[in-house]
C-alpha cells in the first residue's frame, strides 16, 4: 500500500476538511529506500525467467519522473547492478541447468528511441533505424545489432559502454538525465537436442526498457493547453500514457493507437498483447514532487488493471506434407543405391575369395591390427556426420518453406483486404453514378435539386487497406530473404551429398569386406529409421491439415446452418401473421426440417463430427461407430461433407424430385480402402502436387487464444538525498494456461511504513 500525503493538508482548516487529495494506492509490492537492488529484482522480475525460456514473451518496464531512480534500477552500477544484468545472469545459469536435453540461442540488442527516432546503442554508426512488422506480426527493428553472448561481465561492459551512448543532459534533478527511452531486448530460442523431424521450437523476447522521465508528459496531462507541446517533446511517453488509458478503460472495446509512437508501437505485445509485463513505478516521496508522484501512481494504478495476454510461441514444422514426401523419395533412392553396393561388394569379395588365397591371408592380417579397426571407425563416423549434416540442412529448408508458406498465407490475407475493399469502392462509384444518372433524367422532367454529391464518394484508403500495403512490401522482402537462404542452404546441401559420395568411394580401398558390409549397413539402418519417421511425422501432418481444413468448413456449414434457420424462422413468422397459403410441396419440406429439429438429427452429426476430429487430433484413430464402421475416419469426414455438399447442390438445382419424409442418410464412399492418406485423401493427393497450400478462402475471428498478463508496478525509490522515500510495486502473476482463458488480476498487497 501507498498512501500519497497532500504536503499543503493543514489538519485544522476545516473549511478543506472534506476536500483532503490525500490518496491510498494499492500494488503487489512497495518498496521504501531501504529497498536493495536484490530485493527489487527478485520481487519484481526474477519470476518471469522461467516463462521466458517456456516461451513466454516478458517486459520490465520503469516508468517514472526524472531523478527518481530508474536507470538506476534497470542498469544500476558495476558495484550494485540492475536488472538488465540480474536478469541475464539468471538467464543463463537457467539454460546452463537444462542446456544437456535443449538448444538455446540468446541474443541481445540495446536501442534508443529519441525524439521518435531509433538508435543502435551497440552500433551507433548505423544511424536511424526503422520499425517493421514481420510475417507474424511482430515488431522488429530493421538492421539492429544483435549480439550473443554468455558472460555477464561483457554484458555490464556492453550495456556501460552503450548508456554513454544514450542521449543524457543534466536537470535540476538529475545530472545524468536520460532524455530518450533505452531498450534492451533478448531473444531466447529453444531446440530440443533430440534430433527429429519435427521439432517443436520456442522462442520468447524479453524487453527491459528504462523510460525517460515522465515529468514533462505528466505536465502537459495537467495542464491540457501544453498537451501538444508536451506530445512534440515527447511523443512516446504521451502515447504511451494514452494506451495505458484506453487498456485499463472497463468497456475493452476502445481502439488502442498503439501506431502513435515508436514506442508503443514496439511496446505493443507488451502493453495488451501477448506478454507477461512488470511496471515498475518510480516516485520521490519529496513534498515538492507531490504532483508528479501522483500522475506516476495514478498511471500505475490504471495499468494494474490491464490485462495482457501470453500464449506460448511456438513454431512447429507443420504443412510440411509436399517437403516430407520429397524427402522420403530422396532416401529411398538413396537407400536402393546403397543396397546395390554392399549386394556388388558382397559379390567382388566372394570372387576373390575363391580366386586368390594369398588375399585373403593378408586380409586377415590388415583386419586383426588395431590401426584399420581405427581407420573404421573413423570412417563409420565420417559417414554418420555427413549424414547428419544433410538431414540438419534439410530440416532448416522446411522450416524455411513453411515459413515461405506462412509469408504467402499472410500475404493472401492482405491481398484480401486490398480486394474487399477495392470492390467496396467500385461498388460505392458504381452505385454514385447510377444515382447522378437517374437525378440527371429526373431534373430534366421536375427541375428538383439533386440530393446525390457532386464529386464522387471518398476513396482514401482505410488505416487497415494502407497497412495491408505497407505490410505486402516487408513479406515481399521477407521472401526474397528467404529465397537467396535457400538457394545457399540447397548449394550447400549439393556439396554435402558430394562429401559423403567421396567418402562412400573410400570405403573399397580403406576397410575389408566384411567392415565395409558393417559400415553400409549402419548406413542404411539410420537411413531406413529416418525415412520411418518421417512417414509417420508426414501421416501426422496430413491428417492434422486435413482436421484443420474440416473444422473451417464445419465452421462455415454451422454459420450458414445457423443462418437458414433464422430465414425460415422469419419467413415462417411472416407467413403465419399474414395467413398466406403455403403450397404443399413447400409445407412437406417445412415439415421434414421441423421434425429434423425435433430429433436433433442435425445436432447428433456435429457433436460426432466433433467428437471425431477430438479423437483425430488426440492421435488415436477412433472406436466410435460411425456410419460406415471401418473405414478411414479420414475418408468419413470426407464423405460427410460431400454428401451435405451433394445434397445442396441438388435441392439447388431443383433435382429432388422424390418427396421424402426425412433426409437422405449419409452413405459411405465407394472406395473402402484406406490408412494410406497420401493414396486415399483427394485431400492428400492435393497437397501431395502443391508445394504450398492456399489459405481457406474462410475469414476466422482471428483473435487467437489469449490469457491474462501479469502487469507489475513497483516505485523503487532508493535516493539518498531524499528525507524519505515510498515505492509501490505491482506484478500480477496470473498462471498462464495454454488454452487461453482470461484470468483476473489479484495483485498482492504488501504495506510498507515510511520512515525518515
Ligand atoms: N537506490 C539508490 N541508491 C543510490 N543511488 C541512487 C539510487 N537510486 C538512484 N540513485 C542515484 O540517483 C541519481 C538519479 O538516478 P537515475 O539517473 O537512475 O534517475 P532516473 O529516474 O533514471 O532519471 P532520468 O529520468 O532523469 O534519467 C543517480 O545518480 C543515481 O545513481
Amino acid at each position: 500500500m501507498v498512501v500519497l500525503m497532500d504536503p499543503l493538508e493543514d489538519p485544522d482548516d476545516i473549511l478543506r476538511a472534506h476536500r483532503s487529495r490525500e490518496k491510498t494506492y494499492m500494488f503487489d509490492v512497495a518498496f521504501d529506500y531501504t529497498a536493495t537492488q536484490e530485493e527489487v529484482y527478485r520481487a519484481t522480475t526474477k519470476g518471469l525467467i522461467e516463462g521466458l525460456i517456456s516461451g513466454y514473451n516478458a517486459t520490465v518496464f520503469a516508468y517514472g519522473p526524472t531523478g527518481c531512480g530508474k536507470t538506476y534500477t534497470m542498469l544500476g552500477t558495476d558495484k550494485e547492478p540492475g536488472i538488465y544484468v540480474r536478469t541475464l545472469n539468471d538467464l543463463f545459469k537457467a539454460i546452463e541447468e537444462t542446456s544437456d536435453d535443449m538448444q538455446y540461442s540468446v541474443s541481445m540488442s540495446y536501442l534508443e528511441i529519441y525524439n521518435e527516432m531509433i538508435r543502435d546503442l551497440l552500433n551507433p554508426s548505423t544511424g536511424f533505424l526503422d520499425l517493421r512488422e514481420d510475417s507474424k506480426g511482430e515488431i522488429q527493428v530493421a538492421g539492429i545489432t544483435e549480439v550473443s553472448t554468455v558472460n555477464a561481465r561483457e554484458i555490464m561492459e556492453l550495456l556501460m559502454k552503450g548508456n554513454k551512448q544514450r542521449t543524457q543532459e543534466p536537470t535540476a534533478a538529475n545530472q545524468t538525465s536520460s532524455r530518450s527511452h533505452a531498450v534492451l531486448q533478448v531473444a531466447v530460442r529453444q531446440q530440443s537436442r533430440c534430433r527429429d523431424v519435427l521439432q517443436e521450437v520456442r522462442f520468447a523476447r524479453l524487453f527491459m526498457i528504462d523510460l525517460a522521465g515522465s515529468e514533462r508528459a505528466a505536465q502537459t496531462q495537467n495542464r491540457g493547453q501544453r498537451l501538444k507541446e508536451g506530445a512534440h517533446i515527447n511523443r512516446s511517453l504521451l502515447a504511451l500514457g494514452n494506451c495505458i488509458n484506453a487498456l485499463s478503460e472497463k468497456n475493452g472495446n476502445k481502439y488502442i493507437n498503439y501506431r502513435d509512437s515508436k514506442l508503443t508501437r514496439l511496446l505493443k505485445d507488451s502493453l495488451g498483447g501477448n506478454s507477461r509485463t512488470v511496471m515498475i513505478a518510480h516516485i520521490s516521496p519529496a513534498s515538492s514532487a507531490f504532483e508528479e508522484s501522483r500522475n506516476t501512481l495514478t498511471y500505475a494504478d490504471r495499468a494494474k488493471s490491464i490485462r495482457t495476454r501470453v500464449k506460448r510461441n511456438l513454431l512447429n514444422v507443420s504443412y510440411h506434407i509436399a517437403q516430407y514426401t520429397s524427402i522420403i523419395a530422396d532416401l529411398r533412392s538413396e537407400i536402393q543405391r546403397l543396397k546395390k553396393k554392399i549386394a556388388e561388394q558382397s559379390g567382388r569379395q566372394s570372387n576373390a575369395d575363391r580366386t586368390d588365397i594369398r588375399h585373403v591371408q593378408a586380409e586377415v592380417q590388415a583386419h586383426s591390427t588395431q590401426q584399420s579397426r581405427a581407420e573404421m571407425d573413423q570412417l563409420r563416423e565420417q559417414l554418420i556426420e555427413a549424414f547428419r549434416q544433410q538431414m540438419e540442412i534439410r530440416k532448416r529448408l522446411m522450416e524455411l518453406d513453411n515459413t515461405n508458406m506462412e509469408i504467402q498465407i499472410d500475404t493472401s490475407k492482405h491481398l484480401l483486404t486490398i480486394a474487399d475493399w477495392e470492390q467496396e469502392r467500385s461498388r460505392h462509384h458504381r452505385k454514385w453514378q447510377s444515382e447522378r444518372r437517374k437525378e440527371s433524367f429526373h431534373k430534366d422532367e421536375t427541375e428538383k435539386d439533386s440530393d446525390t454529391p457532386d464529386s464522387p464518394p471518398d476513396s482514401t484508403e482505410t488505416q487497415e487497406v494502407a497497412m495491408a500495403r505497407e505490410n505486402l512490401v516487408v513479406l515481399m522482402n521477407e521472401q526474397k530473404k528467404i529465397r537467396k537462404q535457400k538457394a545457399g542452404l540447397e548449394c550447400l546441401l549439393g556439396q554435402l551429398r558430394e562429401r559423403a559420395r567421396r567418402l562412400e568411394e573410400l570405403l573399397p580401398c580403406r576397410v575389408s569386406s566384411e567392415e565395409q558390409r558393417e559400415v553400409l549397413g549402419l548406413l542404411c539402418k539410420v537411413h531406413e529409421l529416418e525415412i520411418e519417421n518421417a512417414e509417420m511425422q508426414s501421416h501426422t501432418l496430413l491428417k492434422d491439415n486435413v482436421i484443420r481444413q474440416k473444422d473451417v468448413v464445419v465452421q462455415r456449414f454451422a454459420q450458414h446452418r445457423q443462418l437458414c434457420h433464422e430465414i425460415i424462422q422469419q419467413q415462417r413468422q411472416f407467413i403465419n401473421n399474414h395467413s398466406l397459403l403455403v403450397p404443399p410441396q413447400l409445407q412437406e419440406l417445412y415439415d421434414i426440417y421441423i421434425r429434423e429439429l425435433d430429433e436433433g438429427n442435425l445436432d447428433r452429426v456435429i457433436a460426432l463430427d466433433k467428437v471425431t476430429i477430438h479423437t483425430l487430433k488426440e492421435g488415436s484413430l477412433p472406436k466410435i461407430a460411425l456410419p460406415s464402421r471401418g473405414r478411414d475416419p479420414l475418408q468419413e469426414l470426407d464423405s460427410d461433407q460431400e454428401s451435405v455438399r451433394t445434397l445442396g447442390s441438388e435441392t439447388r438445382q431443383g433435382r429432388v424430385k422424390v418427396r421424402r419424409h426425412t433426409l437422405p442418410p449419409i452413405l459411405p464412399e465407394p472406395d473402402g480402402d484406406s490408412n494410406r492418406v497420401f493414396k486415399s485423401s483427394p485431400h492428400a493427393k492435393q497437397m501431395k502436387n502443391s508445394v504450398v497450400m492456399t489459405p481457406p478462402p474462410i475469414h476466422i475471428n482471428g483473435q487467437g487464444n489469449r490469457e491474462l498478463l501479469p502487469s507489475a508496478l513497483d516505485g523503487a525509490l532508493s535516493y539518498s538525498l531524499l528525507s524519505h522515500s515510498v515505492s509501490s510495486h505491482l506484478d500480477s502473476s496470473p498462471e498462464s494456461s495454454e488454452n487461453g482463458t482470461e484470468a483476473p488480476l489479484t495483485p498482492k498487497v504488501q504495506i510498507y511504513t515510511i520512515h525518515k
